[in-house]
Formats: structure tokens, sequence, C-alpha cells
């Protein structure tokens, strides 16, 4: 797994190596280094342009320049003012050291001389803002970012794009498209969630020093990002010597009269998750509509209000039913009422390995009047209990109903102070966003993140399917349960790039990512297992 860092912890691991005597200066020579290193893997490259700012992410930009210009290449930098007034002592010598080695540079052009020295420049290299910028890019930095983006030049990014903040992930209004992300010492959150999925390109890490692991591991990483091989050992070990009941069974409970259709989504899912056996539990009157859509699941009608919602005495039927399940899911359109909540209450009470997405976590809000970290005794159990609110149901569960998390930072600290309320590692929280983290007592795991294409309506219902079916399926101990629900979220993700391949990235219905689950399965297995044979990206 691959550490990710806060932007304030990174301080601590370069003041960490200036301890034992890597210098900022030297840093940032290497960091230059690094970024020149990725721009000469670039296919034919002959002319390169360095947009520097003042800081010292404008430094790295000038270190880069001096050591391309040493391998020949014809560099240019653009920068807002010439090396003599740089105020930065750091970044002011090393931009006169470049001045010196004949980089050539244009301080100040005007946005025409830009355009037209970019119609000519393989590649750009984005040193202008770091860890340093808050608020928004001001000029000319927002022109030049403008104009970048507006070129057909390949673009790599020092640190972090700029425009975008390395701990937030969240974009102004002007940031840099990169196609690659040279980023210093160690991940940081901000690139891999939100705006800087898209900002960032392929990341590179240049870790600059042999240190440095050893510090950012003491740093206290705030989210680890999952390697294909960190998931050996949560896979189902293969074996012939099943029947349906060995391989796992799932009892999906939901549905409404008003919503019949995300229960039998969910269930689907497992049962494509390779579930042995799922049955589902819907309200009465939904019943028949959902056992004449699919044969092979057997539905079970519970007592109803006349809503079409569950009733009172449904409850204590559905813990029953649980108790002889591997793995229950309770939510998908169930909708908020006393009889719905009254059935996540009992179940959360039963010990039995539960997953709760969608309406059942909205239950679980109205339960503990949106503070469920008020009630350590509600979450005191024995077996799992997988959570997968998306950030607005997060934010309803503790108390930030009118804000919801707005990054995958603070989704982080949402769930974090979820699971601490009862301090057990039988609970995660799996926090949905444009980027996913499986947050457990112990550690936030992220998964690669899915394409855009599973942003569709009944997503989430299918990815509470494959999580319970996980579930079911496993027989790994508390502990690896967010390294298992990471799986199953890239088992959801690979199911939705197959997906968009068959009916366009634009066209998938969640249907579509049930329809490929098996196979995504398969694939993963097979990459996880021969990770030199298969590329991911
Ligand atoms: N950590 C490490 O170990 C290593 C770090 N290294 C590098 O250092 C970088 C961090 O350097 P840094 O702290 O000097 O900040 P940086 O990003 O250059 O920005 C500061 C400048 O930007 C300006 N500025 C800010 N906002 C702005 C806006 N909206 N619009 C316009 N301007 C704005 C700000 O001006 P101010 O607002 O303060 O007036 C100031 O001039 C880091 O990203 C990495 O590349 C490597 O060298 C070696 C290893
Ligand atoms: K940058």
């Amino acid at each position: 797994m691959q550490p990710v860092l806060n932007v304030e912890d990174v301080k601590r691991v370069e003041s960490g190596l200036t301890e034992v005597g890597v210098s900022i200066s030297e840093l940032m020579h290497r960091a230059g280094t690094a970024a020149a290193n990725e721009v000469m893997r670039t296919d034919d490259v002959s002319s390169v342009t360095v947009f520097c700012g003042l800081g010292n992410n404008g430094g790295d930009g000038w270190v880069a320049a001096e050591s391309l210009r040493k391998r020949d290449i014809d560099v240019t930098v653009v920068t807002p003012v010439a090396p003599d007034d740089i105020q930065g002592d750091l970044a002011r010598v090393v931009a006169k050291s470049a001045q010196s080695a004949g980089v050539k540079m244009l301080v100040a052009p005007p946005k025409g001389r830009v355009e037209e020295l970019l119609l000519s420049t393989d590649v750009v290299v984005d040193a202008m803002l770091g860890t340093g910028f808050h608020g928004d890019p001001r000029a000319p930095f927002d022109i030049w970012i403008e104009c970048i983006n507006a070129s057909g030049a390949t673009v790599i990014a020092v640190d972090v794009p700029s425009g975008l903040s390395a701990q937030t992930g969240l974009a102004s209004s002007r940031c840099v498209i990169a196609d690659m992300t040279v980023t210093m010492l160690v991940l940081k959150p901000g690139l891999l969630a939100d705006m800087g999925r898209d900002a960032c390109g392929t990341i590179v890490v240049a870790p600059l020093a042999e240190q440095t692991e050893r510090l950012v591991l003491e740093a206290d990483p705030v989210a680890w990002r999952a390697d294909l091989e960190d998931y050996v050992d949560v896979l189902a070990p293969p074996s012939n010597a099943v029947d349906k009941f060995t391989r796992g069974s799932v009892l999906v409970v939901g549905g409404s009269l008003r919503f019949p259709g995300a229960p039998l989504l969910a269930a689907q899912a497992a049962a494509r998750s390779g579930a042995g056996y799922v049955t589902l539990a819907v309200p009465e009157p939904v019943a028949p509509i959902l056992q004449s859509q699919m044969p092979e699941i057997p539905v079970m009608g519970l007592p109803s209000d006349p809503d079409g919602t569950f009733s009172a005495e449904a409850a204590d039927i559905v813990a029953e039913l649980a108790l002889k399940r591997t793995a229950t899911l309770v939510g998908p359109g169930m909708r908020v009422s006393g009889g719905t909540v009254g059935v996540v209450s009992k179940l959360i009470s039963s010990e039995v390995p539960l997953v709760i997405d969608a309406d059942g976590l909205n239950c679980l809000a109205r339960l503990t009047s949106n503070k469920l970290d008020d009630f350590p005794e509600l979450l005191r159990r024995n077996e799992p209990l997988i959570l997968t609110p998306h950030r607005r149901e997060l934010g309803r569960l503790v108390g930030q109903q009118e804000v919801p998390p707005a990054s995958l930072t603070a989704a982080m600290e949402a769930a974090r102070r979820i699971v601490w309320t009862d301090g057990g590692s039988e609970i995660t929280v799996v926090a949905k966003g444009s980027a996913t983290a499986c947050v457990s007592v112990d550690a936030a795991v992220l998964p690669k993140p899915g394409p855009a294409a599973l942003a569709t309506a009944g997503s989430g219902d299918v990815l509470g399917g494959v999580v319970a079916a996980f579930l079911a399926r496993s027989n790994v101990g508390n502990d690896d349960l967010p390294v298992l629900s990471a799986l199953a979220c890239e088992v959801h993700g690979y199911a939705g790039s197959i997906a968009a391949e068959r009916f366009g990235s634009h066209g998938v219905m969640a249907r579509d990512i049930i329809d490929a689950l098996g196979l995504a399965e398969d694939a993963l297995e097979e990459q996880i297992a021969f990770p030199e044979s298969t590329d991911m990206d």
C-alpha cells in the first residue's frame, strides 16, 4: 500500500530530512531533477517550456530547466520576475544558476507571446504553484494556466497541478490539467480525489531520499492507497468443493412501493458477485412485482404499512432470517418510516454480519438524531458492520446534514468519528465519493477509483450488493474488513469500466454494471495473481 500524507504532515517529513542532513536546497535540486527525468521519458521531446512561480515550486522548475538545458533540450522559462528579483532565497539562487547555465527566459511576457511560445512547445512543466497555493490563482498565473490548458503540449506538473489544493482536491476555476504529476516525497490526499482525479493525470511519486519512507510512516499517514497485491489475503481461496450455501448466503432487506427496484439491483449484484444463495425480503405488496423479475432469487413479502413500507412487525422476522445468512444488506429503496427504523434498529442490535446502505443509513441517522457518534452502545458488537454512505448520508450520520463533508479528508474525518465511537475493529465505513475511503479504527484504505460511468442511478445499490456478497463469502478477520471493502469497490469500479466499453461512457445503467461484475472479478483476480503481465492503468 502507498501512504498518503496530509500536506501539513509533509512538512514534518521535510524537517526530518533536514535533521538527517538532507537540506531543503538539496531536496529542491532532487525535486527539479526528478521532474526533468520525467520530461526526458516523454516521447520525441525537443522543446520544453517551464512556467515558474515565485516560491519553492518555482525553484523546482528552475532546477528542472537547468537540468534539461544540460541534456541539450531547447528549454525556456516563463517567469513573472527576473531571477534577481525573486524574493525567496532558495528559489533566487537556483534561478540565477539556471540563468548562468544559459537557460532562455521570458520575463512577464504578454499573453500573445506565451501562446506563440506554446505553439512550438512539446512539453510544458508547470512549476507555478505548489503546496503553498491558496485562494484563486492571481495574475499572471491565471492567464498562463488558461494558455497551457488550451495548448496541445504534454503537461507535467511539479508536485501538484497549479490551482489545485493538494490537501482538499478542490480546484479553483483556473487549474492546470496535467498529463502527469511528479509529486514530491509522498502522495497527498487532494491528488487522489475530486478535481485532483482530473487535474493530475498519471501520478509519479519522487521519494527524493532513502530516509523518506521511514519518515513518512512516522508522520502517521492519513490513508493508504491499495495496490493489487494488497488484496491477495482477502481473496476467497479457489476451491471446487462448494455448494450454494458454502459460497455464502446473502439476505437483502429493503424496497418499498415507491422504490421497488433498488433491492432488486442489490440482490442481483450480490448474486453476480459470487454469493451462492441470495434472498430478498421486501414489504408484502412489492414481493409479486419483484418475484416475476427474478426467478433465481426467492422474494419474501413481509408485513407492510398501507404506504408500502415495512411495518413494525417486520423487524423480528427480518432478524430471524438474518441469523440464518452469512451476511445481510439492509437499506436499498426502503424509505425512512417508523417501521423501517425498527428494522434497522433490530438488525444492528443482532449479532449478524451486516451491511447498511442508502435509506438504512438514513434510518440510522433518524434513530440517533443525526449523532451516531454519540451512541457507542448501538455500535458495540462482535460481528462485522459495514456502512456504505455517500457524502450526504455520511453528513446526516454525524450532524453535518447541512454541510456534508466536501473533500476526501473531510469524509475520512467524519468516518473516523463513527468508527471511533466504539473503537472496535468490527466496524468499517465505506465513505463513497469520487474517491472512496474504507475506514476502520486501524486504517483508511483507498481503492483505485472507478470511472465516471459509475455515477448513475442504482450504482450505489449495486455496490451494496457486492460488499454484502464479499462479506458473505469471506472468512477474513475484522481487521481485514477495510481491504475486503476496498476490493469490492475495485470490482464495482472495474465492472463500470467494462460496462462503459460496451455501452459508452455516457450510456451505462446500473444493470450493465451488474452484468459485468463476474467478468470484472475474474479479470481483477487474474491481475492480482499475475501483476507483471497486466497493466491496470
Ligand atoms: N515539501 C518538500 O519537502 C519539498 C517541497 N518542494 C517544493 O516546494 C513547494 C512548496 O513551496 P512553497 O511553500 O514555497 O509554496 P509554493 O507552492 O511555491 O507557493 C508559494 C508561492 O506562491 C504564491 N501564491 C500562493 N497562492 C497564490 C495565488 N493564489 N496566486 C498567486 N500566487 C500565489 C505565494 O505568494 P504569497 O501568496 O505568499 O504572496 C508564494 O510566492 C512544493 O509544492 C514543492 O514543489 C521541493 O522543492 C522540495 C521538497
Ligand atoms: K505546480
